[in-house]
């Protein structure tokens, strides 16, 4: 990546010391419409993932995959501690001193590590939030050095959650690729054998300018799909459906499912990959865990086939390397998906 240097400091670290933020933070796009922390609650499906054998269950993740892109997942499997020990090992690496946190910074042009998105472009607006972005899959990829040891226990409860996380995600495609009548592992096999899984903790601390300020800039997840562990209390996300945003509410013990481009494009666009975006506000903290699923490095991913015909014709390009496409387009404020339409 063409990065030169990593220039931006945490958010975390401006906060504290009660320094100015720059202009960079000023959200000034106005194609994505303005800042709304009143927008309407979302209504958005909640699906029994232990009945997705049931034909009713599988219309509904239909439905919700075709309309909003996203649903709230209960009964997934993942006990509630697993959850809370998740979160608390988040929580406590974010509150560690910014000396210890800095010994897992990211390097530049590389994305794994503590930090902040690269810096590709002059006038990139910048978002409020800082992360910590751990490579989880394939295995002779991951780089250690980046999962904290402190807390003790972060490196074996990440393992535990993400080998869940693939159990769903495995399920998720499989049913996905039922309710469309198609034989169940044509999503799982376009992904190959080395399809990749990463975990982003992501922290927004409290923001001074809620109002010209965003955590997170609209932009749909380079995905299959990602599965989001939401703020247990403090809301943010919002999601845009026919060109209107609305807040994700916050359904406690449920994952958030997002549909990410790949699985747009690999379905024809019949499954929506939704635009959201982070909100912040000025008197909380934020805390999120992402969890990217996607397909092999290097693999060709297109429309299933069986997809295409003459009322539904192809829309996408077969793509390879789609993640390089997407973080140039996402720092320009474009959709990367649109660079692959036929
Ligand atoms: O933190 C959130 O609510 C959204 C996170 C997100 O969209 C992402 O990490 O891609
Ligand atoms: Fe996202």
């Amino acid at each position: 990546m063409a990065e030169v240097e990593v220039t931006q400091k945490p958010v975390q670290e401006m906060v504290e010391n009660g320094i100015q933020f720059p202009n960079e933070y000023i959200w000034k796009d106005a194609n994505y419409g303005v800042i709304d922390a009143f927008a309407p609650l979302a209504e958005i499906p909640v699906i029994d993932i232990a009945r997705l054998n049931n034909v009713e269950e599988l219309d509904k993740l239909r439905s919700a995959l075709t309309s909003w892109g996203c649903f709230q997942a209960i009964n997934h499997g993942i006990e509630f501690s697993l959850l809370e020990k998740i979160r608390e090992v988040g929580r406590q690496f974010f509150h560690l001193p910014m000396m210890e946190k800095q010994k897992y910074a990211r390097e530049a042009g590389k994305i794994d590590g503590y930090g902040n998105d690269m810096i590709l472009f002059e006038n990139q607006t910048l978002d409020w939030f800082d992360r910590l972005m751990l490579l989880v899959h394939p295995e002779n990829e991951r780089k250690l050095k980046f999962w904290p040891e402190n807390p003790q226990s972060f490196r074996a409860i990440l393992f535990e959650y993400a080998t869940r996380i693939e159990q769903i995600e495995e399920q998720l495609l499989k049913s996905m690729a039922r309710s469309l009548n198609l034989e169940e592992d044509c999503f799982l096999k376009q992904c190959g054998q080395l399809k990749r899984l990463a975990a982003q903790f992501n922290y927004y601390p409290p923001c001074p300018r809620p109002d010209c300020v965003l955590g997170l800039k609209p932009h749909a997840d380079a995905t299959t799909v990602t599965i989001l562990l939401q703020d247990e209390e403090v809301e943010g996300l919002q999601v845009m459906k026919d060109d209107k945003w609305f807040r994700v509410p916050i359904v406690p013990g449920a994952l958030l499912i997002n549909v990410g481009d790949q699985i747009e494009i690999m379905s024809n666009g019949i499954f929506k990959s939704p635009v959201h975006r982070a909100l912040t506000n000025s008197k909380k903290e934020r805390k999120t865990l992402a969890m990217f699923c996607a397909s092999e490095v290097g693999k060709e991913i297109e429309p299933v086939g069986k997809l295409i015909n003459d009322n539904r014709p192809r829309l996408y390009k077969a793509v390879r390397d789609y993640h390089e496409t997407f973080i140039f387009s996402y720092q320009q404020g474009k959709r990367a998906i649109d660079a692959v339409k036929m």
